[in-house]
């Protein structure tokens, strides 16, 4: 059986109740959070930044996060993410400075390196770039709110990552991003998917013990 992770998307959580919901989260089996950091103009929407992720630090919550900075001045926010459990922070290319100038600002504060593919970002930024990543995340809709549905064409495009990491012999994680749910994770995963990114097909929910352990029963 093929090894994957679930990754809850923060995005569709309780904000009001973020600690509550970070804590049922652990008891789900997931260390590992997605917090999308949107800043309004690269998308057109608003999320949270660094002082959340160091107030869930202060209260000694034991997760780590991928953060996406999903934001124009992305370069400029690397160095707040410095410290507070960020396992990964994955940078969308149309934002930042050229690559190879923003991934040591990643590398710097001890982060591994993550690179984004919109559905319109063509394979070919991965060129020159590969070898220096640890995630690429594929999104799968675009970028700026829960609850879309996947685009079909996404498939496209984990296939030939994957075929790309495997010739390399690379330990790139895949992870995928967006619309993910009972009916497609079985496909996204058979595709060549190491993480699956999921909002509101966790959120939605009550239970979001049952509800992960449905996802990751798909296999029986
Ligand atoms: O990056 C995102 C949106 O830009 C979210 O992580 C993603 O959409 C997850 O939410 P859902 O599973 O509800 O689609
Ligand atoms: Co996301």
């Amino acid at each position: 059986m093929k090894k994957f992770l679930i990754i809850p998307s923060i995005l569709s959580a309780d904000f009001c109740y973020l600690g509550n919901e970070l804590h049922k989260l652990l008891r789900a089996g997931c260390q590992l959070i997605h917090f999308d950091l949107m800043d309004n103009h690269y998308v057109p929407n608003f999320t949270i930044g660094p002082m959340i992720l160091k107030s869930v630090k202060n209260n000694n919550i034991p997760v780590f996060f991928d953060v996406p900075l999903m934001a124009s001045s992305g370069d400029s926010l690397i160095p707040l993410f410095a410290d507070l459990n960020v396992k990964f922070i994955t940078i969308h290319p149309e934002t930042t400075n050229p690559l190879p100038r923003t991934i040591p600002l990643i590398k710097k504060i001890g982060c591994n390196v993550g690179l984004a593919l919109n559905p319109s970002t063509s394979l070919n930024c991965l060129d020159y770039i590969i070898k220096e990543l640890d995630l690429i995340l594929v999104m799968a809709v675009n970028p700026g709110f829960g609850g879309q549905v996947f685009l079909k064409n996404t498939f496209k495009k984990i296939k030939p990552i994957r075929y790309l990491i495997n010739k390399k012999k690379s330990n790139i994680l895949l992870s995928v991003d967006g619309g993910v749910n009972q009916s497609n994770i079985l496909k996204i995963i058979d595709s060549g998917a190491d993480y699956l990114v999921i909002g509101s097909a966790i959120f939605n929910f009550k239970n979001y013990l049952k509800t992960i352990k449905n996802f990751q029963n798909i296999f029986f």
